[in-house]
């Protein structure tokens, strides 16, 4: 209520100028609130007394002429047959007989809808385009009719209907053309239709001619109702950025006139003034709260996001949506011709002998311990033969399982796996490698369908399972993978194949990849798209990064990342990135506010082991927390080890990494450690590998990529146009910045420090980027406030990737600290 009052107050103090309500005075016509009701009842009027006057016209033209004739020649006044009389006929006269004809009778249109708009307060048509239309109708009916009385006999009969400006221009135009000034005047009619309406669409007819206006609003924005509700945005189309005026509040009219006699403090317009004249009715009706506050509550959450939405969908059709491929229009995905063929005749994988021999030994072994089988069926996969069988009734399932070994040494062979029950089969599943194993050539899953046609946010191939299926997931989702397997059996190439799928699919704009290379040599062939696809920090040479101490300084730049993308996400009010950006492609979000179309980032490390052995804790933290946060603000991990031992892939690391990927590892205790569970032990090497995902169990031959392959792919993409440099990842600088603390001069402070440390005790987090981010500074300066907060006593030390502790609770004794150290 006080605050009503309040605004009832600066309404009033603000309205000292206008003139009495309810008093008459001629200034208050010119300046008054009702000078819109004034002149909208005048245009009206006069609208509708011209529309009168030449419809009458048209029945008493003739008889009126003398009258009129007489006015100008002997000066005596007539009776004007004329159904407004004198006045009547002399303006029809003008209008009708001496200009346009019959066409003139679309003219009072224009002050009958000025004056209707006035009054009623609100625009329902767009005032400027239909008088742009009753301009050329009404020029053109008088052409139109000019030509067939031109071509009458009696010209001083049917004049009216043309007008002196269609007929002398029928005259002109007949001169050069003949009956060609007919065709030339439907013509005219056939480009002003062209230039109206959408001719384009199908159904133009039908949408003849009003909501065509509606349409074409673009073509007149200061008439459009809702442009004029909604100011235009300045918009700069190269950057794709615009800045939106201050929001209209747009009914707040409602608010303010429920305070009785005084008028709007809200911008004045016709709507406010005609609201604010019916409200003073209602008024003696809401003498208690309840029904004002509902009125104040909910009336400002519609007009913002009828606004926020007439904007964006404004944008999107004079500019169409965002599109980031548009950074770098020219650049063309890889093709599948970069990559080797397969081999043209390849030899039967698995010969019918092999088939029925492995499946005798198999009944022979079981039947020689008891177990008699019912149904036994194989189907042939790249790397080995899956051998389903169904016993007969009232034979345990341990019994087979615990013949494992028995059965791998009747059919002498290395890597037998057995999957007791197979899940969703009714079966036993015996896995037996074949004696030649096929190549899953990269070009062969690249060129498939499921993989080309695949909807997914980050498609990635993993390889074939053992029914011959491509094997297409969508890291995304994942969204982490942790990949292991010891040296040799194919870790990097899984790796390739994993980042080659993403180049193939995903544009430079839609994805960038931060590269951890530990071992120096794995990845250095990335290194050509630095300028497409890498992330780096600035001022870093190498977009690969191999130095421990860098790897550091990157993780906790992406955990900075990280945080300032949910800060993004949170203003923006969606949960994760998907919608994030959809909001961004339909320019809901203002560029011009920190908004930014945010890639996917892809985090791939080589080798954890020897991170984690080199620096420890300082790995796994930052490493951990991108996995447990990660995932909805688009970063995603791929992290490779050939050392899957408890030290390497701690629980920490392992409980957020749910997608795990194992090549053959050196005992089954690597396998447990991986997986859960056994069996990457018996794996064979060579791509071959078991994929634990939703606690599913998957073996699937990685797709073969030769390094000339990784190579060409790099090429072709580092010879295309790129950005100017590698994406920028947050500065990170560490505990570099410690050295600045001896150098902190307690006269040299920086002026930022007093609300530095009220948004450090306020959060009660004595973090660099909160300063960074909530303040907008460079790292640098956040990084030195933030020393001298510590010198100042406000927060703890530096604890590595943690925060600092803060040491104030309260604002209250924050300041009385500042004071007595002189700030503030
Ligand atoms: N999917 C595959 N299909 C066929 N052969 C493969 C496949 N993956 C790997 N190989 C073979 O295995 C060899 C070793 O693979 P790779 O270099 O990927 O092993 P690694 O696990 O990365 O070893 P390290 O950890 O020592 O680098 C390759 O040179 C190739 O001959």
């Amino acid at each position: 209520m006080s605050e009503r009052r309040e605004r009832g107050n600066s309404t009033r103090t603000r309205n000292t100028q206008a003139p009495k309500p309810g008093g008459f005075s001629v200034r208050g016509i010119f300046y008054g609130e009702n000078r819109p009701l004034f002149w909208g009842a005048i245009l009206l009027t006069l609208g509708l007394l011209m529309f009168i006057a030449f419809l009458s016209h048209v029945f008493t033209g003739s008889s009126d002429q003398s009258a009129i004739d007489g006015l100008w020649t002997d000066q005596t006044v007539r009776q004007a047959d004329n159904a407004l009389g004198l006045w009547g006929a002399v303006i029809s006269q003008v209008f009708v007989y001496r200009w346009f004809g019959i066409g003139a009778l679309l003219i009072p249109i224009i002050p009958i809808l000025a004056g209707w708009t006035l009054l009623s307060g609100e625009q329902r048509l767009p005032l400027a385009t239909i008088s742009r239309h009753v301009v050329f109708y009404t020029l053109w009916i008088s052409l139109l009719m000019g030509y067939f009385v031109m071509m009458s006999e009696s010209q001083a009969t049917w004049g009216f209907l043309s007008g002196g400006f269609g007929y002398e221009a029928n005259l002109i135009l007949f001169t050069f053309l003949k009956w060609g000034s007919f065709i030339v005047i439907l013509m005219a009619l056939f480009f002003f239709a062209l230039s109206a309406y959408d001719i384009t669409s199908p159904g133009f007819l039908k949408n003849l001619p009003l909501p065509d206006f509606r349409r074409r609003h673009s073509d007149s924005p200061e008439e459009d109702p809702e442009t004029e509700a909604s100011p235009r945005p300045l918009f700069t189309p190269g950057s794709n950025s615009f800045e939106p005026s201050e929001p209209v509040p747009a009914r707040a009219p409602f608010i303010i006139s429920s305070t009785k006699n005084e008028p709007p403090s809200q911008p004045t317009g016709p709507a406010f003034e005609v609201l604010h004249e019916e409200i003073p009715a209602i008024e003696p009706e809401l003498p208690k709260g309840p029904l004002e506050l509902e009125i104040e509550e909910e009336q400002p959450a519609e007009p913002v996001v009828a606004e926020e939405k007439t904007l964006s969908e404004e944008l999107v059709e004079e500019f169409g949506e965002y599109d980031s491929t548009l950074d770098l229009p020219t650049y063309r995905n890889p093709g599948v011709d970069l990559l080797a063929l397969p081999d043209d005749n390849p030899q039967e994988k698995v010969s019918h002998e092999e088939l029925e021999g492995n499946k005798n030994r198999i009944v022979e072994t079981l039947g020689s311990y008891g177990i008699r089988i019912a149904k036994i069926k194989a189907t042939i996969g790249p790397t080995v033969t899956l051998y389903e069988i169904i016993p007969e009734a009232g034979v345990r399932i341990s019994k087979i399982q615990s013949l494992e070994k028995d059965i791998a040494l009747s059919l002498s062979a290395l890597g037998i796996r057995i999957i007791a029950p197979m899940p969703g089969r009714g079966t036993i599943g015996i896995e037996v490698p074949n004696k030649r194993r096929e190549t899953v050539y990269i070009r062969s899953v690249f060129s498939s369908d499921r993989f080309q046609k695949a909807t997914y946010d980050l498609p990635i191939v993993l390889g074939k399972t053992v029914s011959n299926e491509i094997y297409v997931a969508d890291l995304a989702k994942m969204p982490h993978l942790l990949i292991a397997g010891a040296t040799g059996q194919g870790k990097s190439v899984g790796l390739n194949v994993l980042l080659a799928s993403l180049i193939y699919r995903k544009h430079p704009s839609q994805l960038k990849f931060v590269l951890v290379d530990p071992k120096k040599v794995e990845l250095t062939l990335f290194n050509h798209l630095e300028r497409h696809y890498l992330a780096k920090l600035p001022n870093s040479d190498e977009a690969i990064i191999t130095d421990t101490k860098k790897v550091i300084y990157t993780l906790n730049s992406l955990c900075i990342e990280m945080d300032s993308r949910y800060d993004l996400l949170k203003e923006a009010a969606v949960r994760n990135l998907k919608e994030y950006n959809a909001k961004f492609v339909e320019r809901k979000l203002n560029p011009q506010k920190g908004h930014r179309f945010l890639p996917f980032i892809v985090l791939v490390i080589d080798e954890l082991a020897d991170l984690m052995m080199t620096a420890g804790k300082e790995v796994e933290t930052p490493i951990a927390r991108l996995a447990q946060l990660a995932r909805a603000v688009g970063i995603h991990l791929v992290v490779a080890t050939q050392r899957p031992s408890v030290k390497v892939i701690t629980g920490l690391i392992k409980a957020n990494f749910p997608a795990r990927l194992s090549f053959k590892v050196t005992s089954s205790i690597d396998s447990r450690t991986i997986l859960d569970a056994g069996g990457a032990e018996q794996l064979v090497g060579h791509g071959d590998m078991l994929l634990s995902l939703n606690s599913e169990m998957l073996r699937l031959q990685c797709p073969f990529i030769d390094t000339k392959e990784v190579e060409a792919i790099c090429n072709f993409v580092g010879n295309q146009r790129g950005y100017n440099e590698a994406y920028a990842l947050p500065e990170f600088e560490g505990d570099d910045t410690g050295e600045l603390k001896e150098d902190v001069d307690i006269n040299s402070f920086d002026p930022l420090l007093p609300d530095a440390a009220r948004l450090v005790v306020t959060h009660q987090q004595g973090s660099t980027s909160l300063i960074q981010r909530k303040m907008k500074l460079g790292y640098n300066r956040a990084g030195r406030i933030m020393d001298q907060l510590e010198t100042l006593g406000i927060t703890g030390p530096f604890t590595g990737s943690k925060a600092r502790e803060v040491l104030f609770h309260d604002l209250d004794s924050l300041d009385y600290h500042l004071k007595t150290m002189g700030l503030d």
